[in-house]
């Protein structure tokens, strides 16, 4: 097993990808915190995903917190510390992403994307850094960012700045930290077919054209984006920080 005897916090890990991600980082052997924005719906989704893992033997808990909120990442880390002891790996994952023209941006979603996805992301890290520090270990930190650090949206003008930030953060951060050797990383997915993009993909032209898009032929599942989670969270990949690792079915290079 690839993560046997780590603590691995997933912020947005009642659905979709960071679902995922800790769903496969618990059967590698990890002590998993399902991290959720505090719902009914994401605290509903976060329990059953405790009895999914339960079920195969693994252990988890959840934690409910606005991804946007500074503290939150604080209280992330003293839950896992309280529960398993330690903080090994902090997936970064929560996010969102409400499609709106650029022109008439509400000051509102822009500054609730921001804050959601780059802000509370930043002292987020800062927390498990710290913990991963003081406990003279190392530690593995990854940044769910997206195709969309490196490419645009018309659409997405207040989001793919968040994940641009993600991307970046992760390289400064490698060499904030190599020296605890704590290692730094993104994973920059394509489409993933998840509910972030359930209504813009409820368009059947949209769907094909993004489809057609990706060489392999078919959008993204979470599945597919949670073994390269595990690789860059687990010491087969301790020789590699700062890096970022295309999860897009070939759809960022597909220019003709
Ligand atoms: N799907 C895609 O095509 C791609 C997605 N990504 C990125 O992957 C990440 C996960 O997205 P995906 O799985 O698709 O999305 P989903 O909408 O399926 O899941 C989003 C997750 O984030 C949580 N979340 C949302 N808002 C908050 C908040 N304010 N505070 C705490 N948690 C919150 C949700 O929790 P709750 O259930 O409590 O609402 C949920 O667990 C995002 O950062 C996204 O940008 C990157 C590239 C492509
Ligand atoms: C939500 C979008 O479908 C998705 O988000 C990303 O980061 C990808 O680039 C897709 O546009």
């Amino acid at each position: 097993m690839l993560l046997a005897d780590k603590t691995v916090i997933v912020t947005g890990a009642s659905r979709g990808i960071g679902r995922a991600a800790a769903r496969e980082c618990a059967r590698q052997g990890a002590r998993v915190v399902i991290g959720h924005s505090g719902s009914s719906q994401g605290t509903e989704a976060a329990y059953s995903l405790i009895e999914e893992i339960k079920a195969f033997g693994g252990q988890a808990i959840e934690v409910g917190g606005d991804a946007a909120d500074p503290d939150t990442g604080d209280k992330l880390v003293a839950a896992a510390v309280q529960a398993f002891g330690s903080v090994d790996v902090f997936v970064n994952n929560a996010g969102i992403c409400p499609f709106h023209s650029f022109l008439d941006m509400p000051r509102e979603v822009y500054l609730k994307t921001i804050n959601t996805n780059l802000n509370g992301a930043y002292f987020a890290v800062q927390a498990a850094a710290n913990q991963m520090k003081n406990q003279g270990r190392g530690g593995a930190i990854i940044a769910v960012s997206s195709i969309s650090a490196l490419v645009g949206g018309g659409m997405q003008t207040h989001y793919t700045p968040t994940k641009a930030g993600l991307h970046s953060l992760m390289q400064s951060c490698a060499i904030a930290l190599g020296s605890y050797g704590i290692r730094c990383n993104s994973v920059l997915p394509g489409t993933i077919a998840t509910d972030i993009n359930k209504d813009d993909l409820a368009d059947e032209e949209k769907l094909a054209y993004m489809t057609s898009r990706t060489p392999l032929g078919r959008l993204g599942e979470p599945d597919d984006v949670a073994g390269p989670i595990v690789f860059l969270a687990s010491d087969m990949a301790r020789y590699v920080t700062g890096a970022s690792l295309l999860v897009d079915g070939g759809l960022f290079v597909n220019l003709q």
